[in-house]
């Protein structure tokens, strides 16, 4: 079993918790965190169906590789307390880099097996007791997740692992969206189910790592090589009866190239909604960011506030945007040198920031009262972001915005590339398109 590079003592905070954006219900997750949770993510297949020669859990989406979403998920979920990913030979340094680019978490690699089943299998040996050297803990609770479904949230997570606590065995399932067949040997239709009695069985499923772990040691070959489901070996082998759990409609598996564009545009959809304020100081993040996230949390999904000196933002910006995938405010209020803010350009134009997740500095020029800076603020916010939406969903890149003002536009030599700058003075402010030369 090959440790990840960063394979962290204990849960970290699942990367920073946002306000105004609550995981599960605190006595759920107190629940759930007084047990041994791990996750095993069978990631070692080839992607056949999806017809391009990368595996599909690492095709990229909007510059990212799908595994790293599920990862991120996972890690958002801070009762899971290690996640050990099945992952062939030949990927194994691949998805090293994954790891160490992403800063992800409480991974352990282990190699995959040339069939699904066998590479769970694999991950599940990876938590046993009997392991020589290992790191990892024996888990009360295994939750089994494939690599290639990105879109699970902590309730679902939370519900099959407690329900599997008390049932031995849990699985999400959703309804069926065609009717299952039966054909006769002649290849005519011999009968049909009934779709409403009938569920698609779909992922995470959870188990008392004891159950699953004796069951696929209990596993014969056939089941090893043609099997497709966990909770069936439950039944089979250890005689327990999976609690099936109703999940999302997100909870659908990337198996084709279309889904990786349904993907994309579900990625993008929640990379609008998430927005950080990094306000320049403690004080003004009470002030000015508290109002701000009143006012954005009505608009967007997750609004984080933080603050931090902004100099360093860039730096701190890829961080999170790497981790949580935000879009940016950053805001220097009262600050009468724009030294500061060029600082914070210069330092996000070397970040490297992903085009798709726009950054609106917005710099207060030290006469504007902040009363009027509060407003000012509360109008931008809705005005830029709504904006910022609408090109991270219709891929409108930002380029070399910069601001015409008289005495502000000299300040800032170069414009930064992938965001834009507003520049509130008293009584007026004007944002042109330099590209179009069209102010809006
Ligand atoms: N030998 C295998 C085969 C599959 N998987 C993983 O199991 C999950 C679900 O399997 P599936 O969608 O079938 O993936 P592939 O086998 O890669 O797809 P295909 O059947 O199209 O080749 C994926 O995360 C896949 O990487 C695995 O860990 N080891
Ligand atoms: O059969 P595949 O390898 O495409 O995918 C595995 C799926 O069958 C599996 O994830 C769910 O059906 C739940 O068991």
């Amino acid at each position: 079993m090959e440790p990840g590079p960063l394979g962290a003592a204990g849960p970290s905070e699942p990367g920073p918790r946002v306000r105004g954006v609550c995981g599960a219900a605190p006595a759920a997750s107190a629940s759930a965190s007084s047990l041994a949770v791990a996750a095993v993510l069978p990631a070692g297949g080839s992607g056949e169906r999806m017809g391009v020669p990368t595996p599909k859990q690492f095709c990229q989406v909007l510059e990212r590789p799908l595994i790293s979403y599920t990862l991120q998920a996972l890690e958002r979920v801070c009762w899971i307390k290690d996640i050990v990913v099945s992952v062939t030979r030949e990927n194994m340094e691949a998805m090293k880099g994954i790891i160490q680019k992403y800063q992800h978490k409480r991974i352990s690699l282990v190699e995959a097996g040339v069939t699904r089943h066998r590479s769970i299998f694999n991950g599940l040996k990876a938590l046993a007791e009997d392991q020589p050297d290992s790191k990892l803990l024996k888990p009360e609770v295994v939750i089994i997740h494939d690599a290639v479904r990105p879109f699970v949230e902590e309730d679902i997570l939370l519900k099959v692992a407690t329900a599997a606590k008390e049932h031995g065995a849990a699985g999400a399932v959703r309804p069926l969206v065609s009717t299952v067949i039966s054909p006769s040997a002649d290849g005519c239709l011999d009968h049909s189910l009934e779709r409403a009695r009938h569920r698609a069985s779909e992922m995470p499923q959870a188990f008392l790592y004891d159950v699953i772990y004796a069951a696929y040691q209990q596993c014969s070959d056939y089941d090893l090589e043609f099997g497709t489901e966990c909770l069936q070996l439950a039944l089979k082998y250890c005689h327990v009866k999976a609690k099936l759990v109703e999940g999302s409609p997100d909870l659908w598996k990337v198996t084709y190239k279309r889904d990786l564009y349904a993907a994309e545009s579900i990625i993008k959809e929640r990379i609008s909604q998430h927005i950080c304020v990094v306000m320049d100081t403690k004080e003004d993040e009470e002030h000015v960011g508290r109002h701000l996230e009143e006012m954005l949390k009505n608009e967007l999904n997750h609004v984080k506030v933080t603050s931090g000196p902004l100099c360093h933002a860039g730096r701190d910006l890829q961080q999170i945007i790497l981790e949580q995938c935000y879009s940016f405010v950053c805001v220097n209020v009262m600050t009468s040198e724009f030294e500061e803010t060029q600082k914070l350009l210069n330092m996000l134009k070397e970040s490297h920031l992903s085009v798709l997740y726009p950054v609106v500095v917005i710099s207060v020029s030290e006469s504007m009262q902040i009363f009027l800076f509060k407003h000012m603020l509360l109008f931008f916010g809705i005005q830029l972001f709504s904006w910022a939406r609408y090109v991270c969903k219709n891929e409108i890149f930002l380029h070399n915005l910069l601001c015409n003002f008289a005495h502000a536009a000299i300040m800032f030599e170069s414009p930064v590339q992938m965001g834009y700058i507003v520049l509130l003075t008293p009584f007026s402010w004007q944002l042109s398109r330099v590209l179009s030369g069209s102010s809006f």
